[in-house]
């Protein structure tokens, strides 16, 4: 029987006999550790040494030069976009360089183009297509089936004989429907359309009960307000009174889902966003029920239009004429089309709501702007009309409204443009980079952040902060300063810039200048919301005005003058 001490010489002699073998594993790591580490400062090293190759090769046409990273497969994760998105493309190094760079993100290469003359060059261009962001927003955000996401990016599709794509590179689908959407957003299209919501807004207005009582009332979320009378006025404006009438608790679903955009966009499965999933599928269900409804009352033999060619059930002859030409023309399904026109509703409403509901809270929060902008509006009255109406020309043209009214876009406004491009960029590009065909490019609107664009010498009002005052320029012979864009092309881009410009930017700008005046005549209004409230939600960083972080209440009460319903 081997005793208690052979045990323990046995034993050490094991470990000492094991030694070797562990210390061989453990350099074996350390030795692959080492190999790694190599190769991953050798990656680095030569990835750098090629980015200042390329930086300074001033020949015109060059690829942007990737970016350098530590591991081959991998590529650049920007990590800080994850969780800080904004500082990520005002300071981050890709950012901070002067000339666009490629990111290499595991095989796929993404080019980030930087400086505004660039991003505005780029814009301008019309041989780059937007067709990549509006076939995945079409597929994922509005749940249109892939086949009729296929057909629109389709180039074998045919569009009606009127229509002659002329300079859009995008598929014959999408250009003709951008050039039908533009044809209803401009001219007196785009008049009718407004004089729609301000009737429609000022009517929500006075018969809202709640603002009768002499007390006024709370309200949790400020935000309500906006989705429930904004919102709704511009819905009923757009489609007539039927979608609503029909579907009462459209606007609540529908904000739901407009909220959502990221959601969806990323694909969150149902068990993760069944609220979001479920208030897409009930906006799509009423959509397509007021289609349905649309399309059996209207009669072309009996139903009156008016003297535009609108009529009551579709509420514009945009939606009846783009209902038939997709679905009698070109026979696309009725769940499909109701995916379109939701993606049409939510572009109209969902960045103009939050933008014009920012600029209601600066103004109620601050009553030294409140006062000059009611005195702007008090201006603007129309004579002989009562408390009913106000000159909109005149009113789109005051200096602090307008002003209000960028500053929140600068703001709070942070678009990423994604192209894919087709052709060579424009010749104008002479030092900067040239591209090879079919890359996706990114241009994120950076300069609404440029501190050298938008802040004074002694930057008393930082880049971060609203300050209307950024807009306006005080001659020296005038107590009242001139709203002022001069000097800040390409560093304020909220509609974007050349060929896919926003066709609704006209529309915005009276859209939230039109409520701010209907809402500082009828109401005051104390917000009630701590600081941290009103910093940004960077969840939708990149996809348009983005919202407070936090929950912003209100105690709304009559004030100012009264007004009453119109006919
Ligand atoms: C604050 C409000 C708004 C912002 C920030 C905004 C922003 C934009 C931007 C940046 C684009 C171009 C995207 C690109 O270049 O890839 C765009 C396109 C578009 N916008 Fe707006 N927009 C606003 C309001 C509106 C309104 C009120 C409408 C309609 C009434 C509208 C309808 C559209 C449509 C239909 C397109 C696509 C045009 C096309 O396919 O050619 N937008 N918007």
């Amino acid at each position: 029987m081997p005793s208690k001490h052979s045990n323990m010489v046995s034993g050490t002699s094991y470990i000492v006999s094991m030694l070797p073998c562990c210390l061989e594993g453990y350099s074996t790591i350390a030795h692959s550790l080492l190999v790694m580490l190599a190769v991953t400062v050798a990656h680095y090293a030569v990835t750098t040494i090629l980015l200042s190759k390329a930086v300074r090769d001033e020949s015109h046409l060059k690829i942007p030069p990737v970016v350098p990273h530590y591991i081959p497969f991998f590529g650049s994760i920007p990590w800080q976009y994850v969780w800080s998105p904004i500082e990520f493309l005002t300071s981050s190094y890709y950012t901070l360089l002067q000339h666009p760079v490629r990111l290499r993100l595991f095989t796929r290469d993404f080019y980030i183009i930087q400086r505004r003359e660039h991003v505005v060059a780029h814009l301008a261009q019309t041989s780059t297509s937007n067709t990549i962001f509006n076939a995945t927003f079409l597929r994922q955000a509005c749940a249109m089936s892939d086949e009729a996401v296929a057909r629109m990016g389709s180039e074998a599709e045919t569009t009606p004989k009127y229509f002659e794509r002329k300079y859009l590179a995008a598929a014959p689908l999408f250009a003709w429907s951008s050039y039908v959407v533009h044809r209803y957003l401009a001219g007196r299209n785009a008049l009718l359309l407004l004089q729609r919501f301000k009737k429609n807004l000022h009517n929500r207005i006075a018969a809202n009960a709640a603002l009768a009582q002499p007390e006024g009332f709370m309200i949790d979320k400020f935000l309500d307000f906006f989705i429930h009378d904004v919102t709704a006025a511009l819905l009923d404006a757009m489609c007539g009174k039927g979608l609503l009438e029909r579907n009462p608790t459209f606007t609540g679903a529908f904000w739901t889902f407009c909220d959502n955009l990221p959601t969806f966009m990323k694909r969150t499965p149902r068990f993760l966003a069944p609220r979001a999933i479920q208030a897409r599928e009930e906006v799509l269900a009423a959509v397509a029920d007021w289609h349905m409804w649309a399309s059996e009352s209207f009669d072309e033999k009996v139903t009156l239009l008016d003297a535009d060619g609108d009529d009551p059930f579709w509420g514009s002859k945009f939606f009846r004429e783009r209902f038939s030409a997709f679905i009698h023309d070109l026979g696309f399904e009725a769940r499909d089309m109701a995916s379109m026109d939701l993606g049409f509703l939510f572009g109209a409403s969902a960045n103009v709501t939050v933008n014009t509901y920012w600029c209601a809270i600066d103004v109620f929060k601050d009553k030294v702007l409140l006062e000059d902008i009611r005195r702007e509006v008090q201006g603007c009255k129309v004579d002989g009309d009562g408390d009913r109406s106000f000159d909109i020309s005149k009113l789109i043209q005051q200096p602090i409204l307008q002003a209000v009214f960028a500053e929140s876009l600068r703001l709070r406004c942070h678009n990423m443009f994604i192209r894919k491009t087709t052709a060579n960029p424009h010749p104008r590009l002479v030092y900067a980079h040239t591209w090879v065909r079919a890359h996706l490019l990114r241009l994120p609107s950076t300069g609404h952040m440029d501190s050298k664009v938008w802040s004074n010498t002694t930057n008393s009002h930082p880049v971060d902060a609203f300050w209307p005052g950024r807009f306006l320029k005080y001659t020296d012979d005038s107590e009242t300063p001139r709203f002022f864009l001069v000097g800040t092309e390409g560093s304020w881009l909220p509609s974007g810039s050349g060929a896919n410009l926003c066709p609704g930017r006209h529309f915005t700008k009276i859209h939230c200048i039109v409520t701010l005046a209907m809402m500082v005549e009828s109401f005051d209004c104390d917000i009630l919301a701590e600081p941290k409230d009103l910093k940004l939600d960077l969840s939708k960083f990149g996809m348009g005005v983005l919202g407070p972080s936090g929950k912003v209440g209100a105690r709304l009460r009559r004030g100012g003058l009264s007004i009453n319903r119109e006919s």
